[in-house]
C-alpha cells in the first residue's frame, strides 16, 4: 500500500480546512480528532497556513497534509512545516516529478482522463477528483473510474454530509474531502466535533 493510499483509508473524510487565525489552529484540529477524522487538509489559501500545518500537525493523533500546493515552492514550504501529505487541485508534470523526488505522499487533482494518464504516467494511481460535483457528479466519476481499472480517488468539491454515502459507495473511491466540518468564523468546537463524528461514522461499503 503506498503512502497516500494509507492515509486515504484512514478515514472516510478529510476535511479541507481554511484556517485565518492561527489561534484556530489547535482547538479545531483537536475537536476534528475528537471526531474521529484524522486526516486533515489545511489548504495553503491563506498567509497562515504554514504555521497553522505546523501547529496542527502538534495535536496527538493528527495527521496534517497541505492542499492548494500549486508548485515546487509551495511543495518545499510545506515539507518543511510539516506536512505529511501533499494536496493539489491538478496536475502538473513539475510538481508530479517534485512529489516524487521528496518522497512525501501526494494525491494530485485530476478532472479527465487527459489528467489520470498524465498521471499514470508519472507513477501516481491515487488521485482527487475535483471539482467532483461540477466535474459531472457521481456519473462522471463513474465513467472516468471504468478505463482506469487500478486508480482510486478522493472526489472533492461540493460534497457534504448528507451527499457523501452516493459517494462513498463507488468502489473507486477510498475517501472523500469537503469543507463543511469546520464552518467559516470563530471555532465552534463541539458543533465541529459532532460534525466530524457524524462523518466518521461514514464508512466504506
Ligand atoms: O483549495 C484547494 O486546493 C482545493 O482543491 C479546493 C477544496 O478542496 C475545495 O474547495 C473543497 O470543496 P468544498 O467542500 O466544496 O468547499
Amino acid at each position: 500500500m503506498s503512502g497516500i493510499d494509507r492515509i486515504m483509508t484512514l478515514s472516510p473524510v478529510i476535511p479541507v480546512l481554511v484556517v485565518h487565525d492561527l489561534a484556530h489552529a489547535r482547538p479545531i484540529a483537536e475537536a476534528l480528532v475528537a471526531g474521529g477524522l484524522r486526516v486533515l487538509e489545511v489548504t495553503l489559501r491563506t498567509p497562515i497556513a504554514l504555521d497553522v500545518i505546523a501547529e496542527m500537525a502538534k495535536v496527538e493523533g493528527a495527521v496534517v497534509g497541505a492542499g492548494t500546493v500549486l508548485n515546487e515552492a509551495d511543495l518545499d514550504a510545506s515539507i518543511k512545516a510539516g506536512a505529511g501529505f501533499i494536496v493539489s487541485p491538478g496536475l502538473t508534470d513539475a510538481l508530479g516529478k517534485a512529489a516524487i523526488a521528496r518522497n512525501i505522499p501526494f494525491l494530485p487533482g485530476i478532472a479527465n482522463a487527459g489528467d489520470i494518464m498524465r498521471g499514470l504516467e508519472l507513477g501516481f494511481n491515487r488521485f482527487k477528483f475535483f471539482p467532483a460535483e461540477a466535474s459531472g457528479g457521481i456519473k462522471a466519476l463513474q465513467a472516468l473510474a471504468a478505463p482506469f481499472g487500478a486508480a482510486r480517488f478522493c472526489p472533492t468539491g461540493g460534497i457534504d454530509q448528507m451527499r457523501a454515502p452516493e459517494w462513498l459507495a463507488l468502489p473507486a473511491v477510498r475517501c472523500i474531502g469537503g469543507s463543511w466540518l469546520v464552518p467559516p468564523g470563530t471555532p465552534d468546537v463541539i458543533e465541529i466535533r459532532n460534525r466530524a463524528a457524524d462523518a466518521a461514522a461514514l464508512r466504506k461499503h
